[in-house]
């Protein structure tokens, strides 16, 4: 089945960069991307040590199909020029800045990134970026922050330091969260990259993080970061496409492929017309659908 190239993203896990065990078993939970922190869970009497583990992880451990993302400090530290060399050098898959607030924070690391890429012989391109939201100024510059760069795969909004900027905190109904989350979400769409909600903090309030979890993917997020892997089995459920999504998909699908060889691009499904857009959407669906262990060997829906 031909699709649209886009890799999923439901679940970008935090993984503290200073923790040996979490750091070596982090592959094990099933995440779609691990995000080795280097940042805020990381104090400063451990930066370097961390830092060390994390390159030291990354040539070593076998993740899987995993993306590996690190969310490298600041350029405003003294640690970043060491971090964004050294995750280079590994071969990191995505670098994430943090507390981005505007386009030129990606050129400059843009820039450095390709001096690190040329240092250490890595393919020129090869290392791709993400940013962070976590300011009103952030917010407000999301659009030009998402199209800075050949090099974005997305852009996520970080609540906790968000509402600290607005002088406000979390409320379980999120509202203090509606304008940023809608920047952030058509600021990546625009840009055509993905766009991931913010973390959830309180492990226990399991209801409280499925609701947040089914509005954001209402409102059309890839997906969340996340900071414990007891969250990656609910994000999967939410993502995970119903029986009449997916049959509704595939024949979306196989109409078009009939359509096509015949030389046309727009079909009548049902009454309805099945053109571009609909076929991108049932694609995404399929591929929802794979990642969910939803379909057998010939692509039909596994009946439960
Ligand atoms: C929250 C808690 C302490 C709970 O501990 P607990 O011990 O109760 O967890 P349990 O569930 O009992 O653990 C069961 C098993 O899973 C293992 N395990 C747990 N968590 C794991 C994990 N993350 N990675 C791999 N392994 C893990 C554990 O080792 C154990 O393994 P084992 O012993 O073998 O059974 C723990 O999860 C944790 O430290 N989380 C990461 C916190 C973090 O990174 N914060 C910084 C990022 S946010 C930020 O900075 C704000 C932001 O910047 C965000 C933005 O920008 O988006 C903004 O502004 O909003
Ligand atoms: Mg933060």
């Amino acid at each position: 089945m031909a699709d649209n190239g886009e890799r999923l993203r439901r679940t970008m896990m935090f993984v503290p960069g200073n923790n040996p065990a979490m750091v070596k078993d982090a592959g094990i939970y099933g995440a779609d991307s691990i995000m080795f922190d280097l940042e805020d869970a990381v104090s400063m009497a451990e930066k370097d040590a961390a830092r060390d583990l994390v390159y030291e992880a990354l040539q070593t451990q076998d993740y899987g199909d995993a993306e590996l993302v690190v969310r490298i400090n600041g350029a405003d530290t003294p640690y970043y020029d060491n971090d964004v060399k050294a995750m280079v050098k590994a071969g990191v898959d995505v670098i994430r800045l943090p507390k981005t607030e505007s386009a030129d924070m990606i050129h400059d690391l843009e820039k450095d990134v390709l001096a690190a890429e040329k240092q250490f012989g890595r393919q020129e391109g090869s290392t791709h970026l993400m940013a962070a939201i976590e300011s009103a100024k952030g917010v407000l510059n999301a659009p030009a922050i998402a199209a800075a760069s050949k090099r974005m795969i997305g852009i996520a909004l970080s609540a906790e330091d968000y509402t600290t900027d607005m002088k406000t905190h979390r409320y379980p109904d999120g509202a203090e969260l509606a304008f940023a989350r809608n920047m952030v979400l058509h600021a990546a769409r625009a840009a055509g990259i993905a766009a991931f909600d913010t973390v959830f903090t309180n492990m226990d309030d399991t209801e409280g993080f499925y609701r947040e979890t089914r509005y954001i993917h209402q409102l059309g997020f890839d997906g969340k970061s996340l900071v414990n892997p007891r969250q990656i089995e609910m994000v999967n459920k939410v993502y995970e496409p119903t029986q009449k999504e997916v049959e509704n998909a595939q024949n979306v699908i196989n109409a078009i492929e009939e359509a096509r060889a015949k030389g046309s691009g727009v079909i009548s499904m049902n009454g309805q017309m099945v053109d571009r857009p609909v076929v991108m959407r049932a694609q995404r669906v399929m591929k929802l659908a794979k990642a969910s262990n939803l379909l057998d060997e010939e692509g039909n829906y596994i009946e439960k």
